[in-house]
């Protein structure tokens, strides 16, 4: 662990000894890289024609997504991220989980983080139940886990309210079921970081409510959960603390209340 993250680390933990830190982010920058931005042609075709015309390659382009953001995490806390489209929320959320190399800082997580968005990896054409175990199966679980959590998975999800839905090809849900069945699939761990970006937004009223109940419970039995959400009231029913991300800066770190509170006002400390 770099020094400056070690220190950061020493020092909440002298502010509350009860407080773990679970995620340090320290000064992170991510740059994404665009290739044949500047012509728009990225095929194998215009790559070839380049070769044999000996033509420079067009040009990368560099989006700067996160501009120096630094926190500290600790167990048992839900955190909410806001920000306007594009602000760099998604990003900052992925790079948490290791899915993105930052250009310059470090993250460092205490255990594994795992992400669960609206598009995490599910077959669409397998079945609900075939994805279910693979999906419990790649989380760690063993057969017998499977097995022993299965039911209580697709009773959570709700995908069989309407009739047997969870033996036909996902490809046949609609996206909230999808996203129905990822959030249950992933919630019927205990994780040490839980990442969840969007995840509650697309489930129906009734969803929402036992998903909510359910981050309130992952929250108590382990580590840290982050929520990236454009649903305000969502942020303040499960998060205590919020980060508000603009152009890639950390505008405001604090309470729920006051943070959501200036972000709808558009008031800026
Ligand atoms: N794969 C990518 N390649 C290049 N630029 C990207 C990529 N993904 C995101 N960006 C850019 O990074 C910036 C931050 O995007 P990000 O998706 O993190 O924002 P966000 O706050 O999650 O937005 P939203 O609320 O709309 O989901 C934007 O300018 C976006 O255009």
């Amino acid at each position: 662990m770099a020094d400056a993250a070690l220190d950061t680390v020493k020092e909440a933990t002298a502010v509350d000894k009860a407080q773990v830190p679970t995620v340090v982010v320290d000064d992170v920058h991510i740059i994404y890289k665009v290739h044949g931005a500047g012509s728009g042609k990225g095929s194998a075709t215009s790559a070839l024609s380049r070769i044999i015309t000996r033509k420079k390659a067009p040009a990368i382009r560099e989006v700067h997504a996160v501009r120096g953001i630094s926190f500290t995490a600790y167990k048992g806390e839900a955190v909410g991220l806001i920000g306007s489209n594009g602000s760099g929320k998604s990003t900052m959320l992925a790079a948490i989980a290791g899915l993105l190399p930052t250009a310059r800082g470090g993250i460092y997580t205490q255990g594994q983080p795992s992400l669960l968005g609206v598009n995490a990896a599910l077959m669409n054409d397998l079945t609900g139940e075939r994805n279910v175990v693979l999906g419990c199966l790649a989380m760690g679980m063993s057969p017998a886990q499977v097995r022993e959590r299965y039911q209580s998975i697709v009773d959570f999800s709700g995908i069989n309210e309407k009739g047997d839905f969870i033996s036909l090809p996902m490809r046949t849900y609609s996206s909230g079921m999808g996203a129905r069945l990822r959030f249950s699939i992933a919630a019927a761990k205990t994780h040490d970081v839980l990442l969840i970006d969007e995840a509650l937004a697309t489930g129906d009223q009734g969803f929402q409510k036992r998903s909510k109940a359910r981050i309130n419970e992952l929250r108590k039995e382990a580590g840290t959960v982050f929520l990236v959400s454009h649903d305000n009231n969502a942020i303040r029913e499960t998060c205590e603390r919020t980060i508000w991300i603009e152009h890639g800066e950390l505008i405001m770190d604090g309470h729920t209340d006051e943070v959501v509170r200036r972000y709808e006002k558009g008031d800026r400390p």
